[in-house]
């Protein structure tokens, strides 16, 4: 019987895998659905400002870039320069006070244990790399962004295709079967699987997470250590 190696590298999506679906819908999404209008108008200048919604025009012909920013929020579409915007006025919230990042209670002493036992931890989320980094920058907490060596978003492709995580070894020169990926959305284990990650569905109660039955599961990032043969372990 072979017996596999613990994973050397850790990815990790954010939502519903460490932070809680109700703090990204009912604090993040909101806090930039209001504050995205003024942002634009004040902003209208900013590169980046600009460079998104002439991608938004790109991808919608036609439609006013705020209509169809609205209709991408409402449809909780993963679509880069909605993200790109969402994760400037979450820098605002950020930096006023207005916002602070919530973990589930696991997520920070798990990290800490991996990376102390020199595992490499990546984040791959469909928000942008920027809001990344502010979420992990802003969290109750304190900064865990020094725990995180690459950041990965919606530039390496959706997270639904094998592809992506393709790039994603390529660009890093991981191995496949080094790389552990931690996420609550059945399809984006598939794809990972597919491209020959090993993946770890993560099914918080608090959120209501519904467990699929193709790939193993775990209630916390400690119950996922004990599966995989990670420091940090909590048997379920
Ligand atoms: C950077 S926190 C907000 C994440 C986000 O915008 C989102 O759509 C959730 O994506 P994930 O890939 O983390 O499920
Ligand atoms: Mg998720």
């Amino acid at each position: 019987m072979s017996v596999s190696a613990a994973p050397r590298v850790v990815l990790l999506d954010i939502e519903g895998t460490t932070a809680p679906v109700s703090f990204v819908h009912t604090v993040l999404f909101p806090y930039a659905r209001t504050h995205l209008p003024r942002l634009i108008a004040e902003r209208k200048n900013d590169p980046v400002v600009k460079d998104a919604l002439a991608e938004t025009e790109r991808l919608a012909p036609g439609v006013p870039p705020l209509e169809q920013l609205e209709r991408w929020m409402d449809e909780d579409a993963k679509v880069a320069p909605l993200k790109a915007l969402q994760g400037m006025a979450w820098a605002e919230g950020y930096k006023r006070g207005e916002l602070v990042a919530r973990l589930y209670p696991d997520v920070v002493p798990a990290l800490e244990a991996w990376s102390r036992a020199g595992i490499e931890l990546a984040v791959y989320s469909s928000g942008s790399e920027p809001a990344q980094k502010l979420i992990y920058g802003h969290t109750e907490q304190g900064d865990v962004t020094p725990l995180f060596s690459r950041f990965f978003d919606l530039r390496v492709g959706g997270k639904k295709e094998a592809e992506s995580y393709r790039a994603i070894l390529w660009e890093t020169g991981w191995q496949d079967e080094d790389v552990l990926f931690l996420s609550d959305v059945t399809a984006e284990l598939e794809a990972a699987a597919e491209a020959g990650l090993r993946v770890c569905q993560i099914v918080r109660p608090e959120d209501g997470t519904v467990a699929g039955e193709k790939f193993p599961t775990a209630a916390t990032l400690p119950e996922a250590a004990a599966l995989f043969g990670l420091p940090g372990a909590e048997r379920a």
